[in-house]
């Protein structure tokens, strides 16, 4: 059994590699960072440090990397051949391996080959659907051949420290949740996941909980000068802040899904242990990547804000994250930079600076939510 992996960085290695090694499969990870794919090639292992209350150490073998840019294929023997194509690339990278993967689909429908299930392990509700959307474009037969189910992937996995080579620090919690359906009844045997019939509970409150959670203690950390993740945590003001938009997305995740408000509650407290773990080596550089993706309409603060505010409800704290967003200056971040860009041409024009929010964010005027981001738009 072969599994395909896109994306050998810190998910990939840390994460969905290490529970398809358990599983049994031989694992090539698939990616363009050659100095990666040539230690993958010349090393027989690497280890998983988990840290945390119950520390330990995984080994991680059988595994071997296909450099996707410079042999196309290579890669596309892979993809004839493997049971099961899993990514960790990033949501914006799945049109960008797309056509590859279409073709490679293509080759081994016409070879005669069997189905094999397509994993999308992203940060972002659907997108599974998203890349075989895009892969159709290029195969529109695609589904002859492969299985497509969405997931949600849950472990805090940080930017390894140089010198680390291939090994990955990663906390010890997990949760890889993906839709059952899709497979009716013949899905991989991965011991890891958890099967469910209905993934959009799932999903929406991991990206509307975890990552909103996390990625307000980013910006807000960011915005008090602290660097690490457990430590902007460990500061009162932080704190509060983050509370406060973990509430109003605890109400919103009661009313729409119903789930019971204890229950979450305790997921929030627990996922606020897991942003304190001290360690992790967690920044709020890394958390608060892409700014622009991370305001973007479905996204874990635009989202929950438009449907809170849909409903009537309180999304205070959630403007006052989106708020905290646009003062993200991180240099080495190409996106944001370019929101710096943007913010500064529209500085001082209130007209421009509406129209800004409405183009990042896609809340139009006539949204209940657009005066209150209009107007975090016109201060930033
Ligand atoms: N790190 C975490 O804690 C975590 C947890 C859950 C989900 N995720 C999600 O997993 C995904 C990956 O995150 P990460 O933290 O592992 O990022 P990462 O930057 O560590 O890894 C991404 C890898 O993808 C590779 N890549 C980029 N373009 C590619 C292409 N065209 N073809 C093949 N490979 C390509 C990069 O070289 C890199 O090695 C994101 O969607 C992220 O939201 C991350
Ligand atoms: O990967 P991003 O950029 O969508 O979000 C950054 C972190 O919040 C994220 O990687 C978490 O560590 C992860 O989602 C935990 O499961």
């Amino acid at each position: 059994m072969k599994a395909l992996h896109f994306g050998a960085g810190n998910i990939g290695r840390g994460f969905v590699g290490v529970l398809l090694n358990e599983a049994g499969y031989e694992l090539v990870f698939a990616d363009v960072a050659a100095p990666l794919i040539d230690a993958l090639n010349a090393q027989d292992s690497y280890t998983v440090h988990e840290v945390g209350s119950d520390p330990r150490d995984i080994e991680v073998t059988g595994f071997s990397g296909v450099n996707s840019a410079e042999d196309p294929q290579g890669l596309l023997e892979h993809i004839k051949t493997a049971d099961v194509i899993t990514t960790a690339v990033g949501p914006t990278v799945l049109k960008i391996i797309a056509p590859a993967l279409a073709e490679g689909l293509r080759a081994r429908a016409e070879a005669g080959g069997g189905t094999v299930a397509v994993m999308a392990c992203e940060n972002a509700i659907n997108a599974t659907d998203g890349l075989a959307e895009s892969i159709r474009e290029a195969y529109p037969e695609v589904d002859r051949i492969a299985v497509f189910a969405n997931t949600a992937v849950d472990r805090i996995v940080p930017n390894q420290a140089p010198g680390q080579g291939l090994d990955v620090t990663v906390e010890t919690y997990y949760e890889w949740a993906v839709e059952s359906p899709a497979f009716g009844g013949d899905a991989p045997r991965i011991p890891g996941i958890t099967w469910v019939e209905d993934l959009a509970p799932y999903i929406t409150r991991k990206l509307f909980t975890v990552n909103t959670g996390h990625a307000a203690t980013a910006y807000f950390g960011y915005q008090a000068g602290i660097s690490k993740i457990s430590d902007a945590l460990a500061d009162p003001g932080v704190h509060a802040k983050v509370e406060g938009v973990l509430a109003e997305t605890k109400a919103l995740l009661v009313e729409k899904f119903g789930f019971e408000p204890e229950v979450q509650q305790a997921y929030v407290d627990k996922i606020l242990t897991r942003f304190a773990n001290p360690h992790l080596p967690d920044t709020v550089e890394r958390v608060g990547r892409a700014p622009l993706r991370k305001i973007s309409r479905n996204e874990r603060f635009i989202g929950p804000a438009a449907e809170l505010a849909e409903r009537g409800l309180d999304a205070t704290a959630l403007v006052s994250a989106v708020s905290a967003v646009l003062g993200f200056d991180v240099a080495d971040d190409a996106e944001a930079q370019q929101l710096q860009d943007r913010l500064a041409t529209a500085r001082g024009d209130r007209t421009a600076a509406a129209a800004l929010a409405t183009e990042l964010t896609g809340i139009d005027a006539e949204h209940p939510l657009f005066p209150a981001l209009a107007e975090v738009f016109a201060e930033a």
